[in-house]
């Protein structure tokens, strides 16, 4: 239903996505996270046709983003980062105003109206300012101009900023109901929105994707994986290549502490001994050597340090990243 190839976007000489590819399928719901300024809004932007990527294709529905910006555009429910309401109209005239902008009249708005107030629980205050509504239901209101006309594809940006936790939950809630008739991409810095809400995750960092899979499968790729911390009194300062070196490391990471690294080794493989006798037989002294388990968290939190050195190659899998000088060694 999504098919983004390749797209970058510069400003000037700054590029702000660069290279993004990825899809979404019909009636799925794909989180798109990363840190503020990572691309993701963006990336919406192009998909909403709001300004063309400088490279690459984007399309909707069979539509290209760039050449057909009208079919996209019928296609698609947007909600910006700040909702699209004007304060001085009530809650129903703004609807009824975005359905005339759609095109839509008579029997057929009131019905789309009524559906939309009633899916984000907007009757009691259908004739109110919106002005004097509160920050949780002027997003409501955002996210009902966004369904009125029940666009095949939803695009949510941090739709629960600000909002209080009973909010939150009931606007994860509904975008979840969508799932299965809608494709839905919601852009998030939150991790727990994106695994709760989301079939799929990409996680963008500094404009380029760092990983891709389902919640569970990222979850479980790091259960699995088998991280170990070792602090060393002397290590060289190529003990990070060395280290590589031995069979079954994957990566190793340098600390925030000095002479503190941290080891990612093969799947299921125990290198603690392996890694204590290299350590011990190079005399560098060996000063703490455990095995520590990473969370979710701090898999995102590393792909996404593009200021500190992240050099991923767009795709990487988690299982296997890229060195970053900046590694810390806690969990
Ligand atoms: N109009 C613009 N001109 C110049 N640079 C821009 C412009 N819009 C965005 N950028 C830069 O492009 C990068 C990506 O910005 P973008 O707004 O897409 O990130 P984001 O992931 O949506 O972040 P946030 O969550 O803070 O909105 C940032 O470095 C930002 O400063």
């Amino acid at each position: 239903m999504i098919e983004v190839q390749n797209i970058t976007k510069r400003y000037g000489h700054h590029t702000a996505i660069d290279r993004v590819t990825f899809s979404v399928a019909k009636g799925e719901v794909l989180a798109f996270l990363g840190p503020n300024g990572a691309g993701k809004t963006t990336t919406m932007r192009i998909l909403t046709c709001f300004m063309p990527a400088t490279e690459g294709t984007a399309r909707v529905a069979g539509f290209d983003c760039a050449d057909q910006p009208l079919e996209v555009k019928r296609r698609i429910g947007y909600l910006p980062e700040t909702p699209p309401v004007y304060q001085e109209f009530t809650v129903t005239e703004y609807l009824t105003f975005v359905g005339r902008l759609r095109g839509m009249a008579g029997r057929n708005l009131t019905t789309a109206l009524d559906q939309s107030i009633g899916r984000l629980e907007l009757g009691t205050v259908r004739h109110r300012l919106i002005g004097n509504l509160s920050r949780g239901y002027r997003q409501r209101v955002g996210l009902a101009q966004a369904l009125l006309h029940d666009p095949p594809v939803l695009i949510l940006d941090e739709p629960t900023v600000g909002l209080d936790p009973k909010q939150i939950i009931e606007i994860r809630e509904l975008i979840k109901s969508l799932a299965g008739s809608h494709s839905v991409i919601l852009s998030t810095h939150i991790l727990p929105e994106a695994t709760a809400v989301c079939q799929r995750v990409v996680i963008i960092s500094g404009g380029r994707i760092v990983a891709e899979d389902t919640p569970e499968q990222l979850s479980a790729r790091l259960r699995q994986s088998e991280k170990i911390s070792v602090t060393m009194k002397r290590p060289p300062v190529d003990a990070d290549a060395k280290l590589r070196s031995i069979p079954g490391v994957l990566n190793v990471f340098s600390g925030q502490n000095p002479g503190t690294v941290l080891i990612e080794c093969v799947l299921g493989q125990d290198l603690r001994d392996d890694i204590a006798r290299f350590v011990v037989s190079n005399g560098w002294g060996l000063l703490e050597l455990r095995t520590i388990s990473m969370t979710l968290e701090d898999v995102f939190l590393r792909l996404t340090r593009e200021e500190e050195g992240l050099s991923q190659a767009a795709g990487t899998p988690l299982a296997d990243p890229a060195p970053t000088s900046q590694e810390t060694t806690q969990p």
